[in-house]
């Protein structure tokens, strides 16, 4: 387990544009500009990882495939690839830019026997998505209900899933703060690593974070408060560094 939080700013690109959503809702989007350019400085930056989501793909309002498979294949960093992913082409597609792992949300939820045989198949390159309001999952663009966390957790502990990235939907693109006791739960329910997701304002916040590693948190993704120059990038890295 690393001792410090790994960080991965995001980009989610809607309609070949870096956006920001509030609470993931459609319609929401702030625009940012160009993907490749969010991502290329993200890495400047000194970012590890990138964080990225074809919304289009989440929400089923088509895809930016060839656009994230372009940022995907610019970076020299590892990249965590999301959005979409439900099926054997789309795997192979998201898999073939060469990320270093996929996280899988509605699949997850609605194809269970598929997801648990990808996991058997690609081991730690496939990660699971866990969004929730409350305790509930979401998918299909986090518009519909998807079961119990902690029922799908421990199916798929069971299954051998290598990590989950947890995103509070309340929190997500508020810069309210992160949902620090739902982390500490779904440590609690499981052994695997957990990546962080939703409402992180501050860098107090990512240090708040910070302190879950001991318990299993592995990485924080952060999105709107890089956007929003909330703190820079190399200030986040200093923060969580030790
Ligand atoms: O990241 C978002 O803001 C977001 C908003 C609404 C839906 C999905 C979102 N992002 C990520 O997309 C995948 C889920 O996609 P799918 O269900 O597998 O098609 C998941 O990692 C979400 O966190």
């Amino acid at each position: 387990m690393p001792s410090k939080l790994e960080l991965l700013p995001a980009v989610d690109v809607r309609d070949g544009q870096a956006v920001r959503l509030v609470h993931g809702e459609s319609g929401t989007e702030t625009s940012y500009g160009s993907p490749l350019e969010a991502a290329l400085a993200w890495q400047r930056a000194g970012a590890e990882w990138l964080h990225l989501v074809d919304l289009d793909a989440a929400f089923g309002t088509g895809d930016n495939r060839a656009l994230i498979a372009e940022v995907a294949g610019a970076m020299d960093i590892k990249v965590e690839l999301s959005g979409g992913i439900r099926d054997d082409d789309t795997l192979a597609a998201a898999l073939a830019t060469g990320c270093t792992r996929v996280n899988l949300g509605t699949a997850a939820l609605e194809t269970p026997e598929w997801v648990a045989k990808v996991i058997s198949e690609f081991g730690d390159r496939i990660a699971v998505g866990l969004d929730v309001r409350g305790t509930t999952l979401r998918g299909r663009g986090w518009t519909r209900d998807g079961g119990d966390l902690y029922e799908t957790l421990a199916r798929l502990d069971s299954e051998g899933c290598a990590r989950y990235v947890v995103t509070d939907i309340a929190k997500d693109g508020t810069l309210q703060g992160p949902n620090l006791e739902l982390l500490r739960n779904v440590c609690a329910a499981t052994d695997r690593p957990v990546v962080a997701s939703g409402g992180v304002s501050s860098l107090d916040d990512l240090r708040a974070i910070a302190e879950l590693v001991p318990l299993g948190v592995e990485g924080s993704i952060v999105g709107k408060a890089l956007y929003a120059k909330a703190f820079t990038l190399e200030e986040a890295l200093e923060a969580v560094s030790s």
